[in-house]
């Protein structure tokens, strides 16, 4: 990567496109200054721009007519977010004014940025990591604010300190050993073989696994889950899908196979996004009242593969048919089902404790809440144990860890993990010192792919094409 050659200037539209309050412009690099004396005209004579603050003035198209009132600001490098000059011009909010400014500064020479390349600047001068910058794109992405908050953690640098304290034990871990290396002569074996394993154990090994794990749950917040309700005809499942919305989301009758395509929607389950999905009640197609009945039960099962978590609906009032039974069974080897008693205010309370019971040995082991979707009894209930169920300890989760690994970290860490291993077991059968260092360079080399100071380029292409224009 070559960091050290002047770059061009960039510019770009930083606000998003349509109407709105206020549209910048954003330029960066050498040239940035210059051409703010071009485009700009101050209301009053400015004998030089003075870094970070805020100038009222005009800008003028190429034919020298009025295009926008504006507010420009000079922040001089490399006191900027890309290090370099950078130059904003806050604009009225017209795609057209903007368009045109963009237009003026390109034929001035300004090059029109690459998606992200603003942050990708940041980066090369070193402002922040690559964990930062992808956590900056889960900011944007952010569907609640508990995922926002872990992206927010992340962007000030919180696994970016949690790798640099492991790469930090690694390089003394490897001082240690290379020690040997220089003094080969030595009597006495000069590494003390228990201790480093104990600390690559303690200080590498434990912490790179707790990071694996948490990046199980980091997942849940970034990407979410799928919820499928599922179960028989007229079991209330869009009754269950509408009180969660709480919305009249799905048509509900009292006509057995009135739901046919699945319905889908977003919900926020205690931070997680999760999407909800009713589906058609299922039975046998010689059972349904016509072909489009038929299509929704394929549909259904369809559904029920790619959820990661299922709510089976048991209707009170219909009992643990020998249907139910067989669905049930159907289900059986999926790990995340919750069994849902819908309908409870039609039974009497012993009538409902012997349900529970029935269900129960139907279903040994697996977490049962009984509810009434019309009257919404029991639906906390529901959304706890859906969340134990979806993510098991996820209250501990996020609140004291912070970290969020994403699928890329949790690749290159779990690369870590096996070498990691491996070089212990190096180190436990007597390895000679000169092999074990090679193996925790390259450890610390596989670490290094985390904050990107040994990512290859397409790592780097591949996270800032991601962004979005002017960001
Ligand atoms: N108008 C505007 N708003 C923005 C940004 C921006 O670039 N422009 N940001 C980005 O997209 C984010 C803020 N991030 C930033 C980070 C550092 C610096 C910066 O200039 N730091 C200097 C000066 C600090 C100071 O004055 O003390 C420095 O650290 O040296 C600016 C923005 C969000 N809001
Ligand atoms: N008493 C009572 N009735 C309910 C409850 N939940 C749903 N119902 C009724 O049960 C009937 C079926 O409800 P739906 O939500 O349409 O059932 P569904 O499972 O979506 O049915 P399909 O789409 O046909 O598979 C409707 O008449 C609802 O009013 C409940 O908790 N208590
Ligand atoms: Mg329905």
């Amino acid at each position: 990567m070559n960091t050290g050659a002047r770059r061009d200037t960039i510019a770009a539209i930083a606000t998003p496109p349509g109407s709105g309050g206020i549209g910048v412009v954003r330029v960066s690099g050498p040239e940035a200054l210059h051409l703010l004396q071009q485009v700009f005209q101050p209301r009053r004579a400015v004998p030089a721009f003075v870094s970070h603050h805020l100038y009222y003035g005009h800008i003028r198209a190429q034919n020298g007519s009025l295009l926008d009132e504006v507010l420009a600001v000079y922040m001089q490098a490399p006191h900027s977010y890309t290090c370099e000059d950078v130059v904003e011009l806050q604009c009225h909010a017209a795609p057209v004014v903007l368009q045109e400014l963009l237009a003026r500064l390109a034929t001035l020479g300004a090059r029109p940025a690459e998606p992200g390349e603003f942050t990708k600047r940041a980066f090369l001068a070193g402002r922040i990591d690559l964990s930062q910058a992808e956590a900056l794109i889960d900011l944007l992405t952010a569907r609640t604010a508990a995922g926002a908050e872990l992206a927010a953690a992340q962007l000030h640098g919180a696994l970016a300190a949690a790798i640099g304290g492991i790469r930090q034990s690694l390089i003394e871990l490897l001082a240690h050993i290379e020690v040997a290396i220089d003094f080969p002569d030595e009597d006495a074996e000069l590494v003390d073989r228990k201790e480093a394993a104990r600390r690559l154990r303690a200080e590498v090994l434990a912490p790179v696994q707790a990071l694996i794990a948490d990046a199980g749950y980091a997942r849940l917040y970034r990407e979410g889950a799928r919820l499928v309700i599922a179960g028989l005809p007229n079991a209330g499942k869009s009754s269950l899908l509408n009180a969660l919305l709480r919305e009249e989301r799905a048509l509900v009758t009292a006509v057995p196979g009135t739901t046919r395509d699945s319905i889908e929607e977003g919900m926020n389950l205690g931070g997680i996004p999760v999407q909800v999905i009713d589906t058609a009640g299922i039975r046998p197609a010689a059972a349904c009242s016509d072909a489009v009945e038929v299509l929704g039960v394929e549909r259904a099962r369809q559904m029920l593969l790619s959820a990661d978590a299922l709510l089976l609906l048991i209707d009170a009032e219909a009992g643990l048919t020998p249907a139910l039974r067989a669905l049930y069974a159907e289900l059986a080897d999926r790990a995340q089902i919750l069994l849902v008693l819908n309908k409870r205010d039609l039974l009497q309370a012993a009538e409902e404790r012997h349900l529970c019971a029935a269900a129960a040995a139907m279903a040994p082991g697996r977490p049962l809440v009984s509810i009434s979707a019309k009257n919404g009894e029991g639906l906390q209930e529901l959304q706890d144990a859906l969340l134990a169920l979806i993510a098991p300890a996820a209250d501990s989760f996020g609140r004291s860890a912070r970290l969020a690994p994403n699928r890329r970290h949790q690749a290159v860490l779990m690369r870590v993990e096996a070498a990691c291993t491996q070089c212990l077991a190096a180190l436990e059968a007597g390895a000679p010192v000169d092999l074990l260092s090679v193996d925790m360079q390259s450890i610390l080399e596989t670490i290094g792919e985390i904050s990107g100071e040994t990512s290859p380029d397409e790592v780097l292409d591949a996270v800032f094409s991601r962004f979005c224009i002017g960001k």
